[in-house]
């Protein structure tokens, strides 16, 4: 329940004022309610309908009294139009009081949803290496419906007990003994249904798990589709999709059948309930037929109210493990922030390095790998505007030195400095504003090829980008394509191939004008000729930028200033490319060796 309180606190936040105005609507409809019950007794009295003993109800003599000063042919139609006034101003403020709700609810949700996508993108790299992106999904997209269902019951609830509290004011008016013999059973029973609010917890924690794995799975299923296909793994898929279905099936169904055993059981008891209630009023409290008409009246739609409740308190206990997974996100994403604003302009400008980026003993184990270091003991200088290749096997560390680098992650033990000194966080942010970044597997936005240069560089003109173009040998292919630069490149660019995708995102990568370029394995997809023309045209760079590159195609960094040479996260060869190829026992001879083999 605490997470539903921090989720309540919230929404008096974000409505304030209305959420008072709210309430205050609930309980006018209430007390109008009341008052239209109240009024039937002297109706019925009046037109001589029943021939009720009504001086037992409070007041009832002096509304009577009034309206027999009305003259005797409008007593009907004055009573009839009180009652009728009193029903057109209830479904008003009804209506009112409804939209009143929905837009406290959708207010509420819009900031939920604004705020953790602000936290997830202020959290540091740390939290993506840990958090599953589609648990990150899951809890936007599933929990988050739960989490709006949780709050609409909450606000539900709120309006029945407001409701509910009116009501029994207005029964305790009329006739105490009763209303405390009705409290009490009403008492016992939401004592005794505590065994569904219980079951209704642990189905809730169990849907949260089951439709975290479905999201999972079904992400990771579609992310490998194309391996799915090749190797004709849709059998094994399938059923694992199959079983996870029934689980949810069985899942859902089994809070279907807890909330209507509930009901039932409600509904059953009050039956009995209602059987004594009478026959108390009349042998036991030997209570007057007007007042037990308007008692009736009252508490016959005051029972479905209790059932409510109930029924209300279990599905925001089965919603509750979405508040706590979301509560606990946030709370994460409070640990890891990096970013206080996501304004740039808030920053401070590039970081402009002079001289050198260097590491100093620095090591990196990831988390949940305690002795297993990514990186061990790494010393080595980068000056500025030089190019620098990492290469190693697979698993080396080439991407985690990377992250270092350009500031990512941060070092367990040792250092990083620029020009000689570690940077502060302020430092640390102008530092990646600095750097363009082309990773592995390229990501393009399902947008045209105009914006997705434009989200490295907003106020980039076209000249700019077509420069930008020439430079990673795409002008030619984007020029063919039907609508040049506006042309809509599809779901992370599928429609253009590996190697188109490469070129596009390093020429977004240098619109930027960034001082730092690192590229990630960024030229693995292009044939020898695309790939000549980069080298020419990062050669032009040289010297105007400071260029990391990692490949494992050798031929690519063979214009490069210094080569490191990584095995299990530690440096086994540093130097220039001439100087280490000729060290024939080192590693990267072999590696040379090795390709000159395969490439012959
Ligand atoms: N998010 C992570 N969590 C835990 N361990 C990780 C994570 N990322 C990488 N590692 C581990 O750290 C080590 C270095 O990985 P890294 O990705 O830096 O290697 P790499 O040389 O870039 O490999 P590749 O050439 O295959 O991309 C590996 O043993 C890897 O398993």
């Amino acid at each position: 329940m605490k997470e539903l309180l921090i989720f309540l606190k919230r929404m008096h936040h974000v409505s304030g004022v209305k959420l008072y105005f709210n309430f205050f609507g609930m309980m006018l409809i209430s007390s109008l309610e009341g008052i239209a019950i109240f009024l039937l007794a002297p109706l019925l009295s009046i037109t001589g309908i029943t021939n009720m003993q009504t001086a037992s109800i409070p007041y009832i003599t002096q509304v009577t009294d009034w309206i027999k000063q009305i003259p005797g042919n409008y007593q009907l139609l004055g009573i009839l139009l009180l009652y009728v006034a009193l029903v057109v101003a209830q479904a008003v403020i009804q209506r009112n009081q409804t939209i009143l709700n929905s837009q406290i609810q959708q207010a509420f949700i819009k900031q939920l949803r604004l705020d953790t996508y602000r936290e997830l993108l202020q959290a540091n790299w740390t939290l993506f290496l840990r958090t599953r992106k589609s648990d990150i999904n899951h809890i936007l997209n599933t929990e988050l419906v739960r989490i709006i269902s949780g709050t609409s019951m909450a606000l539900k609830l709120a309006t029945t007990f407001i409701f509910t509290i009116v009501q029994i004011a207005f029964a305790m008016f009329i006739s105490p003994s009763l209303t405390v013999f009705v409290i009490i059973c009403g008492i016992g029973l939401a004592l005794f249904s505590k065994r569904y609010r219980k079951r209704a917890q642990v189905l809730g924690k169990e849907t949260t798990e089951l439709s975290k794995s479905y999201i999972a799975g079904i992400t990771d299923h579609f992310n490998g589709i194309k391996d799915i296909k090749t190797n004709m793994l849709e059998q094994q898929h399938y059923h694992w999709f199959r079983q996870i279905c029934i689980q949810l099936e069985r899942n859902f169904n089994q809070f279907a059948r807890l909330q209507t055993t509930s009901q039932l059981f409600y509904k059953v008891t009050s039956a009995f309930i209602i059987g004594l209630f009478v026959f108390l009023s009349f042998e036991v409290f030997k209570v007057q037929g007007g007042e037990l008409l308007l008692i009736i009246l009252i508490f016959s739609r005051l029972w479905p109210k209790f059932t409510g409740i109930q029924s209300s308190l279990e599905q925001i206990i089965q919603s509750l493990p979405a508040f706590k997974s979301l509560v606990e996100l946030q709370q994460e994403c409070r640990e890891a922030r990096e970013l206080e604003s996501l304004e740039l302009s808030n920053y401070e400008q590039p970081l402009r390095i002079r001289h050198d980026i260097a590491c100093q003993h620095l090591s990196y184990r990831y988390e949940g790998s305690a002795s297993a270091y990514a990186l061990h003991d790494i010393n080595l200088t980068i000056p500025v505007n030089s190019t620098t290749a990492i290469v190693g096997k697979s698993g080396a560390g080439k991407s985690t030195l990377i992250d270092m680098l350009i500031g990512l992650i941060r070092p367990e033990s040792g250092m990083v400095t620029f020009d000689g000194r570690q940077l502060n966080d302020q430092e640390r942010i102008a530092l990646r504003q600095s750097v363009s970044y082309v990773s592995q597997d390229p990501f393009l936005f399902h947008a045209s090829i105009k914006d997705n240069m434009r989200m490295a560089q907003p106020d980039a003109t076209e000249a700019q980008m077509w420069e930008a173009l020439e430079f990673s040998a795409s002008a030619e292919f984007i020029r063919k394509l039907p609508q040049g630069l506006d042309t809509i490149i599809g779901d992370r660019g599928i429609r253009l191939s590996g190697g188109e995708r490469q070129r596009l995102v390093l020429a977004r990568a240098i619109l930027r004008k960034p001082s730092i370029l690192v590229l990630d394995e960024a030229t693995s997809a292009l044939d020898s000729e695309n790939e000549a023309k980069i080298q020419r045209a990062l050669d032009q760079l040289k010297g105007s930028m400071t260029i990391i590159i990692i490949a494992h195609r050798l031929s690519t960094i063979r214009d490069a200033d210094q080569v490191i040479v990584l095995e299990g996260g530690r440096i086994i060869q540093q130097g220039g490319y001439v100087q280490l190829s000729k060290e024939t026992k080192g590693e990267f001879s072999r590696l040379l060796s090795y390709q000159f083999g395969v490439n012959a």
